[in-house]
């Protein structure tokens, strides 16, 4: 029977004396390191008690059901399934917007479990390298591992199966660039950012890096390549997220320090430096808009509303600069919880699709340059926003690349050079 605590907000397991499964209950209770939470846990209402593995083999009489359940509940947590859903929500952004007129749904969808499942590994080995600092953490000490619902073998091993297959996925159903990306950031995620984070503050700029890839992956999935129209979303991932984890870090900078984590904001008390990292990265989110407009990514309208929603993530970002508290920390963190959706949700609703007429004649000026005929046919184009697109073949037939291509692409100095194609 489960009953509710009503004292420490817990659910414990009481046995009655005639319950059929009692022998193999107290047997759990004796052999496993059922753990009594002290603090109300989503995780422990979905069975009522935690076992650890070993517990859970040796006995026979829970049903297959309660198992399923407490395992799917433990990868589910060891997966940090919401996060890695907005990973593949941005991988899917990134494939939509790879694509030309016509999208792959069934590439989509692979490319999405892909991501998923590389996603699941590199958050659950995460979670493997930081048992002892997650048990020191109040928002992480009720995780599978440090709660010792799962054993480390068994959190490996689901690990580096859903990593395995994933990237397998991703190779056999989309391309090996793509597959490459996910596989470099698993690497990156979990065998670079997280030793970081007990290592050096800067290990917020490697976790960017790490959120921005993504986006990138879906794109390289869809168009076979990696070019510069191709991040603009890594672009608005990597700064979004700093002054999100700013906020977080801020917030939470006592929990942070119990565990062992040396996060930017607490070696600046006072949260000055802290506020202002925040503060410059919001401002980097002003121009995208405009940068996806003019590449012929969006319409205008797209140029619009990023720009609105730019400054209305600053304007929090510059009310925490000026008045250093938790509430307006707070109110950054929120403003970033519905910025990266509202930003995803408006670039795809205002992507301009490949229009097969604009082939036609992009691939007619490639052929014989600007004829009269031709020119009328851009003239046509001049006042819509698909006229960015045709401006970007000259006369000679090459495609022109804007100056910003031949710079370096900073945050990712690991990946090919880029290729400027829009189409
Ligand atoms: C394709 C692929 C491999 C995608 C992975 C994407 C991914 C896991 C992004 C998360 C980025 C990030 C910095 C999260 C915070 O981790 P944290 O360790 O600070 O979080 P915690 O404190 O809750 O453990």
């Amino acid at each position: 029977m489960l009953r509710r605590n009503s004292l420490s907000f817990s659910w414990k397991l009481i046995i009655p004396p005639t319950s059929p499964n009692s022998s193999a209950l107290t047997h759990i209770r004796s052999t496993s390191s059922i753990v009594t939470p002290t603090a109300s846990t989503s995780d422990t209402q979905s069975l009522g008690f935690r076992v650890a593995d070993r517990a859970v083999a040796n006995t026979t009489s829970l049903s297959a059901v309660d198992v399923a359940r407490h395992y799917g509940r433990c990868y589910w947590e060891l997966s940090k399934a919401r996060l890695s859903m907005l990973v593949v929500a941005t991988s899917g952004a990134g494939y939509v917007l790879g694509s030309g007129s016509a999208i792959d749904y069934l590439g989509l969808s692979y490319t999405c479990a892909g991501t998923m499942m590389i996603a699941a590994a590199a958050n659950s080995l995460n979670q493997i390298f930081e048992i002892k600092n997650d048990a020191k953490m109040k928002r992480t000490m009720r995780r599978p591992l440090p709660s010792g619902r799962i054993t480390l073998p068994h959190a490996v091993m689901w690990a580096s199966s859903v990593g395995v297959a994933g990237t397998a996925l991703l190779a056999w159903k989309a391309n090996m660039l793509a597959a490459g990306l996910g596989a470099s950031n698993l690497v990156l995620y979990a065998f670079v950012y997280t030793p970081l984070k007990q290592i050096h503050p800067v290990n917020t700029w490697v976790g960017a890096v790490v959120g921005a890839i993504p986006p990138l992956l879906g794109w390289a999935a869809a168009s076979g390549s990696i070019s510069l129209n191709g991040m603009i979303l890594p672009a608005a991932l990597y700064f979004w997220q700093i002054p999100h984890f700013m906020a977080l870090a801020y917030l939470c900078r006592e929990d942070y320090a119990a565990g062992g984590f040396r996060m930017f904001s607490l070696a600046d008390a006072s949260g000055h430096r802290t506020a202002l990292v925040a503060l410059r990265n919001c401002l980097y989110l002003l121009p995208l808009g405009y940068v996806a407009y003019d590449w012929g990514i969006t319409s205008g309208w797209f140029c619009l509303e990023s720009t609105l929603l730019a400054l209305a993530i600053t304007g929090t970002a510059m009310s925490f600069y000026v008045h250093r508290t938790t509430e307006t920390a707070r109110r950054m963190f929120h403003a970033s919880l519905l910025y990266l959706p509202v930003f995803m949700s408006g670039i795809m609703f205002h992507r301009l699709s490949d229009n097969p007429e604009l082939i036609s004649v992009k691939n007619s000026e490639a052929l014989v340059g600007y004829t009269s005929t031709s020119e009328a046919s851009v003239k046509e184009l001049e006042n819509s926003d698909q006229q960015k697109k045709v401006k970007r073949v000259d006369p000679s037939g090459r495609q022109r690349r804007p100056p910003v291509a031949f710079a370096s692409v900073a945050p990712f100095p690991f990946l090919p050079a880029p290729s400027y194609s829009s189409y």
